[in-house]
């Protein structure tokens, strides 16, 4: 049997609220077994790209980077979010390290082809360096990665910080038992946007397909879900989407996801 390992992932909004990522990092750092980090920081590269006087446009929950806006989210993932995490996990006695897609060449992708949208510098990614990230692991660091890849030419790419943990989990997938845990500012997918207490507990590919058709399932969301049953297909074991109280195993109130 392979060793269990968790992947989990918080959005841009627990990122905000400092006392909401304090809380998320005490549980995270107090998490037993082998781990991986992943953050998210879009709102953070939204405002700071704001200030800078350059506008944000995301379609179908995906920024479009021109080449200006690559420069505010390195700064902003690979620099401000990804260094105040590592820093902040260190204080709570977690050996953590900090990570693009470019370092150990851990996560390589192709720019995104020009289809209906031109997203500009947002990569695909094609192949994690599993047994690399594993080096890491398995001399004790906890890897923490931010949304940024790159396409082995010298070229970062923006890339979805949900689909970097998907990505991340199938790779790693080879090599342990591997469980994904979305964590965001919502109890899970909910019935009514409105109303946080009407969580969808479980969620197969069939139920998945009725909330796309009727628009249950909308922005940050949809990236979110494809990857799910994307990793699902892939070899991860386990999905579970909600807030961070659902890490301590006395809430039961999150989506889970299953094929
Ligand atoms: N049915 C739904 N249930 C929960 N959230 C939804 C739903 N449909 C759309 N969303 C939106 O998806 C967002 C989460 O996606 P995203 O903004 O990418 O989160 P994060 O970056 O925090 O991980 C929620 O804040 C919510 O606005
Ligand atoms: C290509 C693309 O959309 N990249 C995302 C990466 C950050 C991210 O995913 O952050 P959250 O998890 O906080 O939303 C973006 O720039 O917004």
């Amino acid at each position: 049997m392979k060793e269990k390992l968790s992947i989990i992932k918080i959005g841009g909004n627990i990122i905000e609220d400092e006392t909401s990522l304090q809380a998320f990092l005490k549980l995270f750092a107090n998490l037993e077994g082998k781990k991986i980090l992943v953050h998210g920081g879009g709102k953070r590269a939204t405002h700071i790209a704001s200030k800078l006087g350059i506008e944000s446009q995301m379609v179908n929950g995906r920024r479009i980077t021109d080449a200006e806006t690559l420069e505010v989210i390195t700064m902003v993932y690979g620099g401000l979010v990804n260094k105040n995490v590592v820093a902040k996990l260190q204080a709570l006695n977690t050996n953590a390290i900090g990570l693009t897609g470019a370092d150990i060449n851990s996560i390589q992708s192709v720019k995104r082809p020009v289809k209906d949208i031109d997203f500009g510098f947002v990569g695909d990614v094609e192949s994690v360096a599993h047994d690399s990230i594993d080096k890491l692991i398995q001399a004790g660091f906890t890897p923490v990665f931010c949304a940024i890849s790159h396409d082995g030419n010298g070229q970062l790419l923006n890339t979805n910080a949900d689909t970097i943990t998907s990505q991340v989990a199938i790779g790693m997938s080879k090599l342990y038992d591997t469980s994904i845990y979305y964590c965001f500012e919502l109890n899970g997918v909910l019935e009514d946007i409105n109303d946080k207490n009407s969580v969808v507990k479980h969620i197969d590919n069939s139920l998945y397909q009725d909330l796309l058709a009727k628009g249950i399932i909308a922005d940050g969301m949809l990236p979110k879900l494809e990857n799910c049953f994307a990793a699902l297909k892939n070899g991860v074991s386990t999905i579970n989407m909600g807030n961070t109280e659902m890490l301590t195993q006395e809430n039961d109130n999150f989506t889970k996801i299953t094929l």
